[in-house]
């Protein structure tokens, strides 16, 4: 705590110095501003937001903010990026249903000696360049429909002035000096390296490539002043990096011993100039952490710090690679703190995508094309195939052949296809009208139970970040849907008519009413292929605009809805012969064609 009160003191001395003019007034609003840290220290700002309150009608107080890593424009984006950014418009999306006001962030890292040797490549400006590879970014955000409320740019003049505003702040703090510095540099990471965490030939263990031994006179940043207080802070919010085995990572760095980092290039023109120094330029990563707050500030507004940390601040979530971990969970903190500012709520480091064990990247250039992906495959596929199948925290492997295999057997088998069989047979047998309301269809069965708990089971998952582990729930019930679908056999029971064909009737909106509830809870994942199933259901887009997660209560079919003519909501996606021809075991055939033949002899029994 004393070293929380010298910050304090020492920057509010700053805030008289009669050379800061609005010193007066600036400076209460300053210490209420310190005060909020210190009390977020204690724990407030960790708070979990998954207590956040439920879509009610009532606006609850604090966005959910939410924020992607500022991709750098050194090339397009690659799969890898897009990974990031589907698992967190997933969790926007999410929370929305839930009924929070949430502001999604994500944008584009502009600056630094990457970018300008990129675009000399390229033989345009790093202007030009940044343009073409941010349009890129946004392109594939459409194409994958990101639906992010914000995205930034760190070559618009409202981040340059922020991150001057901030870089003002931290020096009257105190906490810039200039000093010589001698290390091993990696300029993919844009980061001195310990020689002890390099591979042989001092390559960079992340890219590896070589570190260049760099001198330089530069500002430094005195982040060995904040060890205690991360430490402390780390101690007493646990939660604060996640997933947990993360934090071990973490607090291990804290604990070796933090060092001072350099926060400026004198041989970088590509950049913020330093305030008062033209002759250097803003280090990359003080510049781009900045961007989670610039894009908080509204373009019409004067851009401040203030009114930008006013306007959401501090994020809810900062969702990232493992790869920029340290960035975010001890060099962001820190600058943080020393300029007075509430400290993110979370960050969560994920896994890499990884080729040949290798993780995918720009630097490496052993990407996959996510607009080839989405081409061939819709983005439906794509968002649901790495958010199902790569555990969220872990690494995790691409084959197109599991994506195919995946992607046929839950979207178009489990969920499209129960979907199909139900409708028409409820077209063939109620002229696709729904004979009672779905409460009473479920009455006395054990399936709406089942449906409910799993529900609340996707419902905690999501709220965990185990997205995995969330769309399993949701699968869960389209397969118990189908067991129910198979144990009923409502196709025989029609043919006996009677009571049979009315019970055979209320199993068939049993079975929409659930496919209605898998709309909603998978729509953060899938939300096109979920606006399809709804619309199946006779419901109007604005309906499924409005839909909350207070909706995947059982009950929301009513007797008399009328069903859209069925059709498929998600087509089979076929394997390449060459895939087939190129070694599928034989057994591997023989199982398929076993299965396509029950399938078939099941729609003759149904028809
Ligand atoms: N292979 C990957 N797997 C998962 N996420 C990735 C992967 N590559 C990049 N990302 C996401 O992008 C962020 C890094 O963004 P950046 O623009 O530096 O991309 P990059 O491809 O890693 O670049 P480089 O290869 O030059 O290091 C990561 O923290 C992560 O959020």
């Amino acid at each position: 705590m004393a070293a929380r009160i010298n910050y304090s003191i020492q920057n509010s001395l700053w805030l008289l110095n009669p050379l800061h003019s609005k010193a007066t007034t600036h400076f209460r609003n300053r210490l209420k501003f310190r005060q909020n840290l210190f009390s977020l220290s204690k724990g407030a700002v960790f708070c979990s937001y998954a207590t956040n309150t439920d879509k009610s009608g009532t606006e609850p107080a604090d966005p959910f903010v939410l924020t992607t890593p500022l991709y750098y424009v050194n090339a397009p984006p690659h799969m890898g990026s897009a990974y990031t950014t589907i698992a967190a418009d997933a969790i926007a999306r999410f929370q929305r249903l839930l009924g929070k006001k949430v502001i999604f962030i994500t944008g584009t890292d502009e600056h630094g000696e990457k970018i300008a040797a990129a675009a000399a490549d390229g033989g345009s400006s790093p202007s030009e360049h940044c343009d073409v590879v941010s349009q890129a970014y946004k392109t594939l955000w459409k194409d994958l429909d990101i639906a992010y409320d914000k995205f930034i740019r760190t070559t618009e003049p409202k981040h340059e002035a922020i991150v001057k505003e901030f870089y003002s702040s931290v020096l009257a703090n105190g906490d810039i000096y200039k000093a010589d510095y001698e290390g091993l540099y990696c300029v993919n990471c844009e980061e001195y390296k310990d020689e002890k965490e390099l591979l042989e030939n001092q390559c960079c263990p992340i890219h590896l490539k070589p570190c260049v031994a760099r001198k330089e006179d530069n500002y430094f940043f005195a982040l060995s002043k904040y060890q205690k207080l991360l430490e402390d802070t780390l101690t007493e919010n646990p939660d604060f990096v996640q997933p947990s085995f993360r934090l071990n990572e973490v607090q291990g760095w804290i604990k070796s011993g933090l060092r001072d980092f350099s926060i400026s290039r004198a041989s970088v023109d590509w950049g913020i100039p330093v305030p008062n120094d033209n002759k250097q330029t803003i280090y990359v990563w003080f510049d781009a952490l900045l961007g989670y707050i610039s894009a908080l500030s509204e373009d019409r507004d004067q851009p401040s710090l203030r009114t930008a940390v006013s306007s959401g601040w501090p994020a809810s979530l900062h969702l990232i690679g493992k790869d920029i971990l340290r960035f975010h969970a001890v060099y962001w903190p820190a600058m943080l703190m020393s300029a007075g500012i509430g400290l993110p709520k979370k960050v969560f480091g994920h896994g890499f995508l990884t080729k040949d064990g290798m993780k995918m990247g720009k630097s490496l250039g052993n990407t996959l094309e996510p607009n080839e992906l989405v081409h061939n495959f819709g983005s439906d596929a794509v968002r649901y195939f790495f958010l199902k199948e790569v555990e969220f925290g872990n690494d995790g492997d691409y084959s197109e052949d599991r994506f195919i295999k995946i992607v046929n057997a839950h979207l178009a088998n489990t969920i499209g296809n129960l979907l199909n069989r139900t409708l028409g047979l409820l077209k063939k047998n109620c002229q696709s009208t729904l004979v009672v309301d779905s409460a009473v269809a479920a009455e006395g069965t054990a399936f709406k139970d089942t449906v409910e708990k799993l529900v609340q089971t996707a419902r905690g998952h999501y709220e965990n970040l185990s997205l995995s582990s969330a769309c399993e729930a949701v699968l869960d019930i389209s397969n118990a849907g189908n067991s129910y679908m198979d144990e009923h056999a409502p196709w025989s029971r029609f043919k006996q008519g009677g009571a049979a064909s009315e019970a055979a009737a209320k199993d068939l909106v049993i079975i929409l009413e659930a496919m209605r509830i898998i709309a909603i809870a998978l729509s953060p994942v899938t939300p096109n292929l979920c606006w399809r199933i709804y619309e199946q259901l006779g419901y109007s887009n604005e309906q499924f605009g409005n839909a909350a997660w207070s909706d995947t209560k059982w009950g929301g079919l009513k007797g008399g809805q009328v069903m859209a003519q069925p059709k498929p909501v998600f087509g089979r996606i076929e394997l390449k012969t060459g895939t087939e021809d190129g070694g599928e075991p034989a057994a591997a055939k023989q199982v398929a064609k076993k299965k396509e033949k029950k399938a078939k002899a099941q729609a003759v029994a149904e028809a």
